[in-house]
């Protein structure tokens, strides 16, 4: 039977490119741009969609995602990310993706056109002389030239604006503690502390994410640190201003002007900032241009379609990159690696203390980061059928698990082996497995035991001393009661120790045989196992 298609909303106005690309690459996609604003409507079909194309509009709320049963990817045209819970996905295990650079350019030169508009005073102008006024002398404008620019914030955007500013021939300093030296000399600006920008700099441009840390970065304070007469530009975020602040500021003359794209609560239609003669506003067009949003829905499309369809995974804000080519060479081994786990898993029910994963030889050049979310949530699995590759980090985070990877040269027979250990109050337990050249997983060493076992949706696993007859007697009680053994290993520490046996059955094994095998008392342990084949 053909698999279904994914299915993708695109709940906020995104390009019709966007919704090209999901149809030519074989994915389902509704386009409702206005139901970004309508979130009752969004949470009641939330539940039909595998994917989540958005802009600035959409809230996607811990609520929201709580409807969102299958749901496992947003993809948000543009950068930021704030209108995404991603904690909350996270737990969820929805993959989070932006599209970091589609609209760099576009927004840094919206900033520059706003410095230029209340250097000039160009929207009061335009606005005064198509009302026939002529005031000629009203509008006493200044230079950029030689003007000191305070970037907050120098990353993409910010070092956009920077370079831009720079051919302005103005004095640019910038404030970013991750900003290095060499960056900064390749951009020719200044690093400076927050306080020397605030106090040096004729203009300020604001170019940092919203966080808790930068959350009115221009507050109250900060704004009676600036220099008299400075004009400030925000294409960022709100919050990151305190608008009242500002208002008092712009009211005493001691700001002399703000251009802003974005505000506190948007969509903004009062402000108190609104109708302020020395206030420039646009309603967040920082993105706006025909190029970044041809960029942003191509990218965003492109990039949820490759999940949806290779477990391709770009620009994720809440997990490692996997390229298309790594998804297919690497598709196995993250199917062995959740095996591992989920095995491990199974063995136990005590509280989990660590986690060890150790690769072997070709394994562990791979994008280990991706093959340790695969093992954690395999083990997680066991206890909560509803972890996934995403939220499995988080959810061993909040429950104390520590997770250790170690990484060697091939040391034995096989080119390349994942063991993982797992270790709780009372033990340790390990699984090894490999990949062959048939790209099937299989077990290779349980409990330091050498076997050969190939996985299956059902299996069985059992432990006994190692005497005669507990095989003939393991089989004939599995033939009596109509389990068909499709795959059988055995393994031993030494001849009359411990011994173990992997079956993989054709069906699920009764929970009667398992009572009965118990009965026979030969057993140690009879356990039944599942895997996601
Ligand atoms: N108005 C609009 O339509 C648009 C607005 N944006 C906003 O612009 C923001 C910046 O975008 P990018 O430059 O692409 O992001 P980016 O991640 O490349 O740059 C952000 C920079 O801020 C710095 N930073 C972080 N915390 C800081 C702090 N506490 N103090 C000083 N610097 C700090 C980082 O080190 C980084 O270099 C986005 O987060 C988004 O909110 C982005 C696109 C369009
Ligand atoms: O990309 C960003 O961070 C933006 O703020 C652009 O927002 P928008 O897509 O225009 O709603």
């Amino acid at each position: 039977m053909k698999p279904m298609a994914p299915r993708v909303l695109v709940s906020d106005e995104l390009s019709e490119t966007a919704v090209q690309i999901f149809r030519d690459r074989g994915v389902e996609v509704d386009y409702m741009p206005k139901l970004g604003k309508d979130k009752e409507k969004l949470a009641e079909i939330i539940h039909q969609y595998d994917g989540l194309a958005i802009r600035s509009a959409t809230k996607v709320t811990e609520k929201l995602l709580e409807n969102a049963t299958n749901l496992k990817v947003v993809g948000r045209a543009g950068i930021g990310v704030d209108n995404v819970d991603i904690p909350a996905a996270s737990k969820k295990g929805v993959i989070v993706m932006n599209t970091p650079f589609g609209n760099s350019v576009t927004t840094a030169e919206h900033a520059i056109a706003m410095m230029f508009a209340i250097a000039r005073q160009l929207p009061e102008a335009s606005a005064s002389t198509h009302a026939g006024k002529w005031e000629k002398s009203k509008f006493m404008g200044v230079e950029l030239f030689n003007k000191t620019l305070g970037v907050i914030g120098a990353g993409n955007i910010g070092g956009i604006v920077c370079d831009r500013a720079v051919g302005l021939k103005m004095k640019v300093i910038a404030f970013d503690p991750f900003l290095s030296e060499e960056r900064a000399k390749q951009l020719g600006v200044t690093k400076v502390e927050l306080d020397e920008l605030l106090a040096k700099a004729d203009f300020i441009t604001l170019h940092v994410p919203l966080t808790d840390k930068t959350r009115n970065i221009l507050g109250r304070e900060n704004l009676a640190k600036t220099k008299p007469g400075v004009r400030i530009i925000n294409c960022a975020r709100g919050g990151l201003i305190d608008e009242a602040a500002l208002k008092d500021a712009l009211d005493s003359g001691h700001v002399a002007g703000a251009a802003l794209d974005v505000f506190e609560v948007e969509p903004a239609t009062e402000n108190v900032l609104f109708g302020h003669p020395n206030v420039v506003a646009t309603p967040h067009l920082g993105a706006s241009t025909t190029e970044a949003q041809e960029n942003v829905a191509l990218q965003v499309a492109e990039q949820m379609s490759d999940y949806l369809l290779t477990g391709a995974v770009t620009n994720a804000l809440n997990m490692p990159n996997v390229t298309a080519e790594q998804a297919q060479v690497m598709g196995p081994w993250i199917k062995l690696a959740g095996h591992i786990g989920s095995l491990i898993g199974q063995m136990t029910d005590e509280p989990i203390k660590a986690i060890n994963i150790l690769y072997d030889g070709a394994v562990s050049e791979m994008n280990l980061a991706a093959l340790n979310q695969a093992v954690i949530a395999g083990v997680l699995k066991a206890q909560n059928p509803d972890v996934n590759p995403v939220s499995a980090p988080v959810i061993a985070k909040d429950k104390g698990i520590q997770i250790s990877t170690t990484k060697q040269d091939k040391s034995g027979t096989f080119d390349a082996y994942i063991k993982v250990t797992m270790v709780t109050d009372a033990r340790e337990r390990s699984v090894a497995g490999t990949c062959f050249s048939d790209g099937k997983p299989r077990f290779i060493q349980i409990k330091g035991i050498n076997i050969d076992a190939e996985v299956g949706e059902h299996m069985l696993y059992t432990t006994n001393n190692d005497v005669p007859g507990i095989i003939g007697n393991l089989g004939s009680i599995l033939g009596e009661n109509g389990v068909n053994i499709a795959n059988f290993t055995l393994g031993r520490a030494a001849v009359g120790q411990d011994a173990i046996a992997v079956l993989y059955l054709d069906q699920a094994i009764p929970a009667d045989v398992v009572t009965k095998l118990e009965a026979t008392g030969k057993f140690n342990q009879v356990k039944p196992l599942r895997f996601d084949v």
